[in-house]
């Protein structure tokens, strides 16, 4: 029986979530605007030369650098952004030019305004001028042809702005992978609504659908199922029907006798990959996969859910997506702010406030209430500190790795 297995640890159970990850999903073609925080699908490659020809960086006088230290030159035109100088700068002649502006042929570099002595239709440098100065030459951004972006590559502004320059009107993003998200739970009353004495709000659906959103995904808000096997499969058959990529369920995952959601995807034809993991919070999460699609079965408790989501559910949309590199936990070094008890049986992912110490060092305090009951803790996170299984006692400003979690868009 599944239930009698040893626990996985954390790294087997993300690599058998991303193992079920059929690969990337198909190719979009989005515009610009819509493209951040998408995944590139395909490698992009510049289809015009950046600047495409040489242009000046500078307001000022376009001329031939060894005519600067000769007295006064002869400003025979003007090449401004958008409108060249026709003909050509000779010798002893200069341009009056502004930023962005064509070089003229025949002057190298451009003399700034500041460094000019301008007397009606004459000029002279104050300084010594080398060639190519203050001269960006055709294509020291990026050529024809060259590979701008690569495949797998998660959109940022810079990027779209980027693939905007090389004249790229829409780029081709992976899919965004459609999420369903079910919430299990008699207890569970939507927020705002009108309650039963012993219910309770509704509420970590949004945590997970917002994780969703950061990460690129379409999420399908399923609402609440009571605690009834029938309800939970018809919910499950919802999600099938509708062809998500993703089912997750949050709640019901452990072994009370009200807990009916690994027997409902089991009903609904799920294989079950694993159950349960060697991990604080977070132990019992469900694995399985219904067909084609992916089951992440979250545990109930709101910190849980929250921490599975970053942990498994944030990596497998990335992998979805084609971003092999965003899929892999990005832990990182910190310094622990303060003593931190031995660790029990389960790796521990601690919530933790980050800070800048005045040494300049990143600084991860653990919050005293760890319960995985607590939003309000949650809410005050930045990170999660990772503790192995059996950790020994920490003191103050010892070395932690920590795993930063996700933050608004
Ligand atoms: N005898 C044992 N009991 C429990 C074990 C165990 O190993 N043996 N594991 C504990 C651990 S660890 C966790 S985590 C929880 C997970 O249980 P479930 O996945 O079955 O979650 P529920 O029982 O449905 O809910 C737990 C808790 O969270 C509240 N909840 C659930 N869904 C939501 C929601 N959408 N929004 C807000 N709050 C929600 C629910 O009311 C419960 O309070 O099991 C332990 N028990
Ligand atoms: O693992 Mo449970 O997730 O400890 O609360």
């Amino acid at each position: 029986m599944a239930d009698k297995k040893p626990l996985l640890s954390v790294e087997d159970a993300l690599a058998a979530i991303l193992a079920s990850a059929s690969g990337p999903l198909d190719v979009e073609d989005v515009p610009l605007a819509a493209a951040f925080g998408r995944t590139l699908a395909r490698d992009l490659p510049a289809l015009r030369t950046q600047p495409p020809k040489p242009l000046s960086a500078m307001d000022g006088y376009a001329l031939r650098a060894e005519d600067a230290g000769k007295g006064a030159l002869n400003v025979i035109g003007e090449s401004s952004a958008g409108a060249g100088f026709a003909g050509v700068c000779g010798p002893g002649e200069a341009v009056r030019i502004f930023t962005g502006a064509p070089m003229p042929e025949g002057a190298d570099s451009v003399l700034i305004q500041e460094e000019a002595a301008r007397d009606g239709e004459n000029v002279a440098a104050r300084t010594k001028v080398t060639p190519g100065k203050n001269v960006r030459r055709a294509g020291i951004d990026f050529r024809e042809g060259e590979t701008i972006l690569r495949a797998g590559r998660r959109l940022s502004p810079a990027d779209v702005a980027l693939a905007a320059s090389a004249d790229h009107p829409t780029l081709p993003v992976a899919r965004a992978p459609r999420i369903a998200v079910l919430s299990t739970g008699d207890e569970l009353a939507p927020p705002g609504e009108p309650r039963g004495p012993d219910q309770i709000v509704a509420s970590n659906a949004y945590a997970v659908l917002g994780l969703i959103a950061a990460c690129g995904g379409a999420a399908l808000d399923l609402g609440v199922a009571p605690d009834q096997p029938e309800a939970i499969e018809a919910a499950i058959r919802k999600a099938l029907d509708a062809g998500v990529d993703v089912l997750v369920t949050i709640g019901g995952a452990s072994v009370g006798d009200r807990d009916f959601v690994r027997g409902a995807l089991e009903a609904e034809g799920m294989a079950l990959e694993f159950w349960k993991i060697n991990m604080k919070p977070g132990k019992p999460l469900i694995h399985g996969q219904i067909g084609k699609t992916v089951v992440l079965g979250l545990p109930g408790n709101p910190v849980s859910a929250v921490v599975c989501g970053e942990l498994f559910l944030k990596p497998l949309i990335r992998a979805l997506c084609g971003d092999a590199a965003g899929a892999a936990h990005r832990i990182e070094p910190a310094r622990a702010g303060a003593d931190m008890k031995p660790n029990g049986p389960r790796r521990e992912y601690v919530r933790a406030t980050l800070a800048w110490t005045e040494a300049g060092q990143l600084e991860a305090t653990p919050h005293k209430d760890q319960d995985s009951s607590l939003n309000s803790v949650l809410a005050r996170s930045q990170a999660l500190i990772l503790r192995d299984a059996q950790a020994p006692a920490l003191a103050k400003g010892e070395p932690v790795r920590i795993l930063r979690l996700t933050e608004s868009l």
